[in-house]
């Protein structure tokens, strides 16, 4: 896993010591291998100094309040930024393009951000998301014409050579040539991606701009407004990619879309702090990163705060459950269509209610009567929110009221208090209610229990009577909170969804109602589907929320993470599974077959966790390791049985806000979305993952890149079959 020497494609090198005649092909082999590499390493020493010059020049901050100051310190501050992202790493590639009718092809060096010359303007460095440079993301080899979207239209041409560059600390380090033009071997070679999956990973995942592969370019560049679905195999790099999209996003649309009316949705905060380092690196920042729950009740302006006493990972993992009890679960029922249409009556009627019954009287021969209020609302904007509309009638009969005065003058300032006494009570009988009190009378109606067991219906009452709910009843919730007030900010330019397999349709339909238009990206995996109580079973579930122009589904079947071996035995895992189930198709990177062991005893099992883990440690291939237990209490006994060894390691629990990489210890339920070097699954028997496991077990094993070891008592789990010919 360390740098190799520079490298080209010798078959390059071969056909150089042809064209010059030299007697020795090794010594013009690496000739030419030498002076590609010097021409490059100059052209990044001058690049560099380039730079470095921009950043020494770029003067003191703008600090003036004028308009013209405060642009004029954003446009410095974003070059200075742009200039430090360059300064770490100017480009990691370079594709030479003649473009038709051109003379000579042109080499384009692509990069992270772009960069002009500080005197000529020349393009020194093309940022990765401009529309050229997915040439060097879309290309995949042979000499056939090539086409690029370009503001002005497309731009078609050949492609003459791809390279790839690794430059660190500000020195080149390695190159590697992946297609050039007039040579045999016509396809693009992948030496480059498997060098870098090949590194150990530590504790936050990372920025993949220099080896995005083509059918990953594809859906990053997906136009803005469209709710694009991504289901993508394990380490299909689905977040990589939404990560990578939202700043292609900024880029594409800039002046139209910002960083800050953007949002990201993950699953718990420690998967937050996991993350939180990539788009920093692509030089993005300020976009909000929270998970549903925490967003909910923030819109909910903390009216309620999540029931204490239920911890729905303990209460789904920590016992065996049923399939029975996973059918009887009202998550899924409270998350359906169904029980929105149920609420939207019940808002229909809500909103029904602001024309009263009765005329307001307040004075002989005064009368608002309620065939006039239909006329004051019908002028309102339907759209928006109850409150807003039942606050602008108030005001409206406010001032009918004050004008009545003027016109009959009226100066009595007690008679003017009572009067005014009568419209307050008057439109007090206008219902203002709060999304809780209309969620409880909905729970408690007839309508609601034809759908919910009536035990279920009165325990969420009771809870809301004392500002508490479920994680099940945010989505109702806050959708009648933003239905009733509206949404508490700037509807969002783009909504990411991170495993979206455990959202329900309804909790897309909340989210929904705070954009102008759907600009969405969601992405998750069915074969994860480990919350299937809540979560959905079919894309469609979600896809048919969009209309249909307005909705892109793309698939991902090939998996970046783990080597060849790890992908077969998850594979296996899930063909369990039976109809429906996508093999994960690896990248083509072999690695040590993954190792099923039977022990003993349990004695002998945590012994052989704490060896491994030292052998792990001590081989020092391994920067991240996780050993992952079916339950917290499995955990519990590995931790200490390791820390009896004077081994230190993280035990991860289900409220974790941070994942510090080195040696973790967490249920299997709990490290969706993380990955480690190497993995344990410390508890692989037939009563630790039943039948109905394939999803957590598929989990635990697809979270490995390079090792990966199960271990047993008595019976083998039967979702891992035929561990002999592993
Ligand atoms: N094109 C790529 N080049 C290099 N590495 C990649 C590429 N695509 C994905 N990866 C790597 O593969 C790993 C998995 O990526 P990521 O976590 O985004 O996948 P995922 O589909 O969200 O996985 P999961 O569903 O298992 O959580 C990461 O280490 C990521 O850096």
């Amino acid at each position: 896993m360390r740098l190799s020497p520079p490298s080209l494609r010798l078959s390059e090198a071969a056909r150089a010591a042809d064209e010059l005649g030299l007697q020795s092909q090794r010594e013009v082999t690496d000739l030419t291998v030498q002076s590609a590499f010097q021409e490059e390493a100059k052209r990044i020493d001058e690049v560099l100094d380039n730079i470095r010059r921009q950043l020494r020049e770029i003067g003191p901050r703008y600090t003036g309040n004028d308009f013209t100051e405060q642009m004029l310190e954003v446009q410095r501050e974003q070059r200075e930024q742009r200039l430090t992202v360059a300064e770490r790493e100017p480009y990691f590639g370079r594709i030479d393009f003649q473009e038709n009718k051109l003379p000579e092809p042109k080499p384009l060096y692509i990069g992270k951000a772009g960069v002009a010359h500080g005197n000529t303007n020349e393009v020194l460095v093309v940022d990765w998301r401009a529309p050229v440079a997915s040439l060097f993301y879309a290309f995949s080899g042979g000499e056939a014409p090539v086409v690029y979207e370009s503001p002005d239209g497309d731009v078609e041409g050949t492609v003459h050579l791809k390279r790839n560059l690794m430059v660190r600390d500000g020195k080149l380090e390695r190159v590697v040539d992946s297609y050039v033009r007039g040579q045999e071997d016509e396809s693009v070679t992948d030496e480059f991606l498997l060098y870098r999956l090949g590194e150990s990973k530590d504790n936050k995942l990372r920025d993949i701009v220099s080896t995005i592969q083509q059918e990953q370019d594809r859906i990053i560049r997906t136009d803005k407004n469209k709710a694009v679905f991504i289901q993508g195999v394990a380490g299909s790099g689905k977040t990589t990619v939404a990560l990578h999209r939202l700043a292609y996003l900024l880029y594409r649309y800039a002046g139209s879309i910002r960083a800050d009316r953007m949002v990201i949705f993950a699953p718990n905060r420690m998967f937050l702090d996991y993350i939180s380092g990539v788009l920093p690196e692509l030089g993005v920042g300020d976009i909000q990163q929270t998970t549903f729950a925490d967003w909910a009740l923030e819109q909910l302006q903390q009216a309620v705060r999540l029931d204490e006493a239920y911890d729905p990972m303990a209460y789904w993992f920590e016992q065996p459950r049923t399939r029975e009890e996973l059918m009887a679960s009202t998550g899924r029922i409270k998350g359906s269509l169904a029980f929105k249409a149920l609420i939207d009556a019940q808002l229909m009627h809500t909103e029904a209610s602001l024309i009263p019954e009765e005329s307001f009287d307040p004075a002989a021969g005064w009368r608002v009567t309620p065939a006039m209020i239909t006329e004051w609302l019908a002028t309102d904007d339907v759209g928006e929110p109850y409150m807003k509309r039942r606050a602008r009638l108030v005001s409206r009969l406010k001032r009918w009221l004050e004008s009545e005065w003027k016109t009959r003058r009226l100066t009595d300032s007690k008679l003017k208090s009572k009067l005014t006494s009568k419209l307050n009570a008057y439109t007090k009988k206008i219902p203002a209610p709060t999304a809780a009190q209309l969620y409880t009378e909905l729970l408690g109606s007839a309508s609601a229990q034809a759908l919910l067991p009536a035990k279920s219906c009165a325990a969420a009452i009771k809870l809301l009577k004392g500002k508490q709910a479920r994680p099940e009843d945010l989505a109702p919730l806050v959708y009648i909170q933003v239905r009733l007030n509206g949404f508490d900010g700037s509807p969002y330019d783009h909504i990411v969804i991170d495993e979206a397999q455990d959202y329900s349709p309804f909790q897309l339909e909340a989210l929904k109602q705070c954009q102008r238009q759907p600009s969405m990206t969601v992405l998750g995996d069915l074969q994860q589907g480990i919350h299937g109580y809540a979560g959905i079973h079919s894309w469609t579930e979600l896809t048919t929320l969009f209309p249909e122009a307005d909705t892109g589904y793309f698939e991902l079947d090939r998996s970046y993470r783990s080597t060849m071996e790890i992908i077969d035995f998850a594979n296996r895992v899930l063909g369990g599974m039976g109809d429906g189930v996508k093999p994960a198709v690896p990248v083509f990177r072999s690695g040590e077959a993954v190792d099923v062991v039977r022990m003993e005893n349990d004695d002998v099992r945590l012994q052989d966790v704490v060896r491994t883990v030292q052998e792990w440690q001590q081989s020092g291939h391994y920067r991240t390791i996780a050993v992952l237990g079916r339950n917290i209490q499995s955990c519990e006994a590995i931790a200490q049985a390791l820390s009896q060894d004077g081994i230190a390691a993280a035990l991860v629990q289900s409220k974790q806000e941070a994942y510090g990489g080195g040696l973790t210890v967490v249920p299997a339920y709990l490290a969706k979305g993380l990955e480690f070097d190497a993995v344990l699954v410390a508890d692989t028997d037939a009563e630790s993952f039943d039948g109905n496991d394939a999803k957590l077990l598929y989990v635990a094993c697809t979270r490995a890149l390079h090792k990966l070891k199960l271990l047993y008592c008595g019976e083998l789990t039967s979702l891992v079959a035929e561990p002999a010919a592993v």
